[in-house]
């Protein structure tokens, strides 16, 4: 079965949420005739790239990435292209997702993942669609933008959605060329012990006939 690296590379030029930290490198030791090794040093957001919230992102009172249950990240998924939705994807666009069992959906909003520039305009997730996934047992919603909610959201109604169902959130996918289908996801955040969201390598292993 195919593995598919559905991670964003982690590299200088990294379009970041705007106002927040930008991903940099530096080298603390250098390999040369006085030092036998490279080793560097990495500054970034917790949310760069491809990552995982934690309940704390969104909840002062939330478990910190480091004590999150891995279960979430873990098993089966179902990949839904949603391309044609609109700028809040509704109900009606994740319909399809409800005619088999699904514990994880990973949402497909872009044809080709902007990696080079942020996109101001990136599709959000309505927090009806979260609770209706919610309802039919899904624990996991991935999706290939920055967030499930719009920039400009200062009520963050999907991810309090997701508080409320106790699911769990992947943010930063890129699912561009990966068809539609029941994969295996493996996805472990980082073990960043006190803090609101951790970077994740996400990869697929699939797709599993129906
Ligand atoms: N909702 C986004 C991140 C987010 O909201 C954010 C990330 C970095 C700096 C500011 C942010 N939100 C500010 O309103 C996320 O969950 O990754
Ligand atoms: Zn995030
Ligand atoms: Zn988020």
């Amino acid at each position: 079965m195919k593995l598919w690296d559905i991670t964003q590379p982690l590299r200088p030029g990294l379009p970041v949420w705007p106002g927040d930290t930008a991903y940099r490198e530096e080298r603390t030791w250098q390999i040369d005739e006085n030092c036998p090794v490279n080793v560097s040093k990495v500054t970034l957001s917790t949310h760069s790239g491809t990552h995982a919230d934690a309940p704390l992102h969104y909840d002062p009172a939330g478990l910190p990435s480091g004590q999150v249950d891995l279960s979430f990240y873990l098993g089966p998924c179902v990949v839904l292209d949603v391309t044609g939705a609109g700028r809040v994807v509704q109900p009606t666009d994740i319909a399809p997702a409800f005619e088999q069992p699904v514990e994880r959906l990973l949402l497909k909003t872009y044809e080709e993942t902007p990696l080079e520039q942020w996109d101001e305009e990136f599709k959000a997730v309505a927090p009806e669609s979260i609770d209706a996934l919610s309802a039919a047992g899904v624990r996991l919603i991935g999706t290939d933008t920055p967030s499930l909610d719009p920039q400009t959201s200062k009520t963050m109604d999907a991810h309090h959605a997701v508080r409320r169902a106790g699911m769990a959130i992947l943010e930063g996918l890129v699912l561009d060329n990966v068809p539609e289908g029941r994969y295996e996801l493996i996805a472990l955040p980082i073990k960043l012990a006190n803090l609101d969201a951790a970077p994740v390598r996400a990869v697929l292993r699939g797709p599993i006939p129906s």
